[in-house]
């Protein structure tokens, strides 16, 4: 048995990723983290869980985590996560850390879209990219794996066998993206209160949202050509779901037949993603590690849409996938 400890335990993608540890048959959830003192019962913090895991969550500092556990699953937000990821790898822990902190390859790209100085740099470049269906040889053993961030999922899960292949034009990408709001987490927000969400429909991070250069950088590592994607996200009123419409040149004499015969070949043995004939739908893939794609041609243009689930696989699912990835368990564990 793998012990396991979750930090951010009170956060959304904590109480998903419990339900799927819950389920695996090689973990045992041991530590649950928090900055709360008053060591609240999980019970209460997540009702849903209830009866089903007794642990009370505690403010433990790296040191004391890793005495308790053999992997960690960081729920932290950015920033927050590399100052205890360092002190946790080096007392020999495995980390699966959901936050953005090592998914960008370049400090000076870091500091530019998040705005503050990275704690860690020198991890920076070094540190496996969570995405198995491209990167699974660099996840399989690694001690820190930066799970991708959710619209980076779908964004490149639908465009990346189309660039390497060339089918598409690498420039003048543009991503349109709409999420359910548990991927904004669960910390109140303004923004976020029902009746500002509630019928509405709102744009965000319009050229800046920091997942541009996470899709830029992988998608251009993978295809081995340049990217500047366009991405602009929405919050859309639903829990949770996420979808993104791509749009790119297609190349010259390329029919849709090829493009989805591409996509297909490409994923043909990869377990969570399904390419579709029909136009995919959130609920498609709701409570699931699946991403669904389509693509289809219109006039110049490819039009790939892509669905994920936003806490499944574009956070806890595809952090559970990337655990049995580095430990050798069959991927689809607690997952299928
Ligand atoms: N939600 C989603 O769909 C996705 C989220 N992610 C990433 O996963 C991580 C967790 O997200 P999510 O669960 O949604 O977030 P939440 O806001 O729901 O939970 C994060 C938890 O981290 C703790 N926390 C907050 N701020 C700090 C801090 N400064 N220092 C230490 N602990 C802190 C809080 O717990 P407490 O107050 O108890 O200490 C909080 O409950 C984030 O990095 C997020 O960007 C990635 C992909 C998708
Ligand atoms: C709807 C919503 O607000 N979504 C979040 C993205 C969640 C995620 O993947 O964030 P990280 O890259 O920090 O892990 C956002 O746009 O900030």
């Amino acid at each position: 048995m793998i012990r396991v400890a979750i930090l951010g335990a009170t956060g959304y993608t904590a109480r998903e990723l419990l339900e799927l540890l819950l389920r695996h048959p090689e973990v045992e959830v041991t530590a649950l983290g928090t900055r709360q003192e008053d060591r609240p019962h999980l019970a209460n913090v997540h009702p849903a869980l209830r009866g089903r895991i007794d642990l009370c969550l505690e403010n433990l500092s790296p040191a004391e985590v890793a005495e308790r556990a053999d992997c960690v699953f960081g729920c932290l937000p950015h920033g927050a996560s590399a100052e205890v990821i360092a002190e946790l790898l080096d007392n020999d822990c495995r980390v699966i850390d959901f936050s953005a902190d090592y998914r960008l390859n370049d400090p000076d790209v870091y500091e530019k879209w998040y705005q503050v100085k990275h704690p860690d740099p020198k991890r920076m470049g070094k540190t496996a990219y969570g995405l198995p269906e491209l990167f699974r040889d660099q996840i399989r053993g690694a001690d820190l794996v930066a799970n991708p961030g959710c619209y980076p999922t779908a964004a490149i899960l639908a465009l990346a066998p189309l660039l390497r292949a060339g089918k598409v034009n690498p420039q003048g990408i543009v991503i349109d993206a709409k999420s359910g709001v548990t991927g904004a987490g669960r910390s109140p927000k303004a923004h976020l209160h029902f009746p500002e969400i509630n019928e509405n429909l709102m744009p965000y991070g319009v050229g800046t949202h920091r997942h541009t250069p996470e899709i830029d950088q992988i998608l251009s590592t993978w295809a081995e050509v340049e990217t500047n994607v366009v991405f602009t996200p929405h919050l859309i009123p639903m829990d949770r779901g996420e979808l993104i419409t791509a749009y790119a040149d297609v190349t010259p004499g390329t029919t849709e037949n090829q493009l989805r015969e591409t996509l297909q070949e490409f994923y043909k043995d990869e377990p969570f993603v399904r390419i579709v004939d029909h136009l995919p739908g959130t609920k498609d893939v709701a409570h699931t590690n699946f991403c669904d794609v389509t693509v289809r041609v219109v006039g110049s243009k490819a039009v790939i849409i892509g669905a994920i689930d936003n806490l499944i696989k574009g956070a806890s699912g595809a952090a559970v996938q990337n655990f049995n990835v580095v430990y050798g368990f069959k991927e689809t564990m607690a997952l299928l």
